[in-house]
């Protein structure tokens, strides 16, 4: 390579492999130029990055003087000063003018659509595909096999199939079809058959009298013949859902209409995940990481697994094609547009190294990495199988920024990388996680920097409150986890994110999204709350598996959410000092024993439960019993909170070193429990103090204050490198 010395980077040689011989031969690109960019590019990227996380930690050294010096500054006057501070140290930024988002040739599942997104960590070929093809879901099966259907007495599912809870299955989903395609005179529930009479949709009756769609225009496309159609495709608020008619299926056989399934247009977008649900700590895993990518890319991914005794082969769908009523053909998309999130700017990479050892920094890695895998998607033409965007975009999900300087960044690299790629500017796309307070509290600033490529400002998220616990580490205990929820800091964060997004224009143009469900077993919860996410404006929230997104799709049936965004721009707007009002317990309140036990045991179960995982077997994403044995998704932004939660009670003395210890050893026995049997799980028990495992939970308690913003993954790099080192001497 033609660069001097200080400039010359090693390069892992199985990513240098993998990218020379799979990827840079499907493109224009030649691998001398490409590698040699590559180099440019991390030293000359290396240096700001470095900068941008000193400013982080600068700020953060100052905040926690502040609160030092002005302790207990609950009132008016505290706050003014506390905000003047923030001011004074470049931590809230100055205003910009209004303006309006200009990015373009956004497809339509992000601009114009209103449904779920669905995340799902890029390690897991199996689940990954799924997500992919999570596009479309099974009604009845999301029906059957969760809880929105009470599983106990007669509508239990123990044992084989249970015919009066697929009853009611049948009933609920017809329930649906009234609500949202009712007929002009009748029930679904009483149709006898359906047929396609000229362009409409005719429902027959036993008596033999008939009823069209109460609005025509839902019935779009169908599949068979016009008097005996085997499928009936409706549209409502933009999505898709259809009638599987089989008289002789499983199900169609015991339904008057001959229904088999209704399937229901589901995981509009899904965000294919390099961060936080997934263990990537070294050049391995990170290739094995971008591989499937490419198989997502490409459209060649597989996975084989065994389920229930069979071998089944796992490959993405094809789009359907149906008739439409007009005669044509009808193309559906089959598969969920893909994002991909990068990692943020914080941690580096073994892939590529300097001339002193150093890790490159993962973000610009990933940046490079994941769009030039992206690229070859857009090498393909419109009808190709397996084209992702049709726009011509790569939509890359960026984590962690903290404020407009950092957006700044990001774009400046994105911009970068198009030029290595030969890319026209702004094919790569940002998506904008608003989940660290310095993003929040200046996020039309940030809006500004990336608006020509913004695609999403999501809200709503874990690592938001980690990050309001450490950034406010020193201004006095915080609440429990589950009161935090209810201070007004949350809702003024989250009315706010919403606001800014209409004003800077993003309706009809990008998304405002909501964050995830982390309760994945708890559906019949998640049907109550979650429809107050389309109800708040946003076109978009996460889910935590394909059958969430078939049921969180309903809500989007119910709400209209293009105009939902047209009353929240008449109301009165978030207040900033909401945003800044600490979940800081008052100094007078004083917790019982019980209750902090209670708050203690229950971070604690989920710490260990996690990290044991993830520190013994790699796995990045885990559903973890809590104390009342409800199932939750964990990952590094829950980890986040808890293990600074603990930390923050610890400096304010709500409980001693002693308890938490005492706790942990405790919950390490309960976790090696629920655990008993798991393939290539390790326990911690009796011999905690051995575990790698405990060790990195005690680190990430411990140490939790000196951690970067409060980020698990330095730490959990670090143990989970020294357990693959066990594991191979
Ligand atoms: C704060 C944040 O950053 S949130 C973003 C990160 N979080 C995520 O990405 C959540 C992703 N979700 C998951 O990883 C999983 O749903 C977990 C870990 C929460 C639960 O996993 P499990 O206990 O294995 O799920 P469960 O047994 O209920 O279901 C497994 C089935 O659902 C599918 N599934 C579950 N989650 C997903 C998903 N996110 N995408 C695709 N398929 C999924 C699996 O493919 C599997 O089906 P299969 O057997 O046909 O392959
Ligand atoms: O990244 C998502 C979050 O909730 O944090
Ligand atoms: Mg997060």
């Amino acid at each position: 390579m033609n660069l001097p010395q200080e400039k010359q980077c090693a390069i892992n040689p199985a990513f240098y492999q993998f990218i020379n011989d799979e990827i840079l031969p499907q493109t224009t690109l030649s691998s001398v130029n490409f590698w040699y960019d590559f180099n440019c590019l991390i030293s000359d990227f290396s240096k700001k990055n470095s900068e941008l996380l000193s400013t982080r930690h600068e700020l953060q050294t100052q905040i926690d003087q502040w609160h030092r010096d002005n302790p207990h500054s609950g009132n008016e006057t505290a706050a003014t000063a506390y905000r003047e501070f923030l001011q004074s140290i470049n931590y809230l930024t100055p205003d910009v003018d209004d303006f309006e988002i200009e990015t373009t040739n956004v497809d339509p599942e992000i601009s114009t659509m209103a449904g779920p997104q669905l995340v799902v960590p890029v390690s897991n070929a199996r689940f990954a595909l799924n997500a992919a093809n999570a596009r479309w879901g099974s009604l009845y099966d999301a029906f059957y096999g969760t809880d929105v259907i009470e599983n106990s007495g007669e509508f239990a599912t123990a044992g084989g199939f249970n015919k009066q809870r697929g009853q009611a299955v049948i009933n609920k989903a017809k329930d649906f079809l009234d609500q949202h395609f009712p007929l002009n005179h009748g029930s679904h529930h009483e149709v006898s058959s359906y047929l396609v009479y000229y362009q409409h949709l005719l429902a027959f009756f036993p008596d033999g009298s008939e009823s069209g769609l109460k609005n025509a225009c839902q019935f779009i496309a169908f599949d068979g013949s016009k008097s005996e159609p085997s499928f009936l495709l409706l549209k409502n608020n933009g999505l898709h859902i259809g009638l599987q008619i089989d008289r002789h299926g499983k199900i169609g056989s015991t339904d008057k209409a001959g229904i088999d399934d209704i399937q229901v247009e589901s995981a509009l977008t899904t965000i294919i995940d390099f961060e936080d649900s997934i263990s990537a700590v070294d050049s391995e895993d990170k290739v094995a990481a971008y591989r499937n990518w490419y198989g997502l890319m490409k459209g060649d991914l597989s996975a084989s697994f065994t389920k229930n005794g069979q071998t089944l082969e796992r490959h993405l769908n094809y789009d359907r094609c149906y008739t439409a009523k007009s005669g044509e053909m009808y193309r559906v998309p089959g598969r969920s547009l893909l994002m991909v999130r990068n990692v943020g700017h914080l941690m580096g990479t073994n892939l590529i190294q300097d001339s002193e050892c150093n890790n490159a920094p993962e973000g610009i890695v990933d940046a490079l990495i994941t769009s030039l895998i992206g690229s070859l998607d857009l090498q393909k033409n419109a009808n190709d199988t397996f084209r992702n965007s049709h726009t011509g975009s790569i939509y890359i999900v960026k984590p962690k920024m903290h404020g407009p300087e950092e957006v700044r960044f990001t774009c400046e690299l994105f911009s970068r990388v198009e030029k290595i790629l030969k890319l026209p500017e702004n094919t790569i796309k940002v998506g904008i996680m608003d989940e660290e307070r310095r993003t929040t509290l200046n996020l039309k600033q940030c809006i500004h920097e990336a608006k020509s490529r913004v695609v999403f400002i999501n809200t709503g998220f874990l690592d938001r409150t980690g990050d309001e616990i450490h950034t406010s580490m020193a201004a006095g205990a915080f609440y429990p986890k589950s009161a935090i929820k209810f201070e007004p800091w949350i809702s003024a964060y989250e009315n706010n994110n919403v606001e800014v997004g209409l004003k800077c224009g993003f309706s009809g143009k990008a998304q405002i999204g909501k964050g995830m469900w982390a309760m994945p077993d708890e559906m019949s919860q998640m049907m109550k709350d979650k429809i107050g996410h389309p109800k708040s404006g946003a076109n978009t929230a996460w889910v935590p598996s394909p059958t969430a997104a078939t049921l969180h799709a309903l809500h989007y049936h119910q709400i209209d959410v293009f105009a939902e965004q047209k009353n929240i721009l008449a109301r009165t707007p978030a207040k900033m000092s909401d945003m800044l009002t600490m979940p800081v317990m008052p100094t007078s309140m004083r917790l019982t024993e019980q209750e902090v036990n209670s708050e203690l045991e229950n971070n604690i179960q989920g710490i260990l439960g996690y990290v044991v995982r993830w520190i013994e077997m790699g796995v990045g994403c885990s559903k973890v019993p809590d104390i009342n044995n409800i199932g939750l998704m964990e990952d590094r932004a829950t980890l986040r909170i808890s293990s600074q939660h603990i930390s923050n009670w610890l400096i304010h003395n709500v409980c001693t070193k002693a308890q938490v210890d005492s706790v942990m050893t405790r919950m390490a026995k309960v976790v090696d429990k629920q655990n008993e049997g798991v393939v290539g799980y390790r326990r911690m028990s009796p011999h905690c103090q051995q575990s790698l495992a405990f060790q990195a939970a005690q680190a990430l308690i411990f140490e939790g204050e000196s951690q970067p913003n409060g980020y698990t993954e330095p730490l959990l790099h670090a143990y989970r490198i020294l357990a693959k080192q066990q594991v191979s001497s």
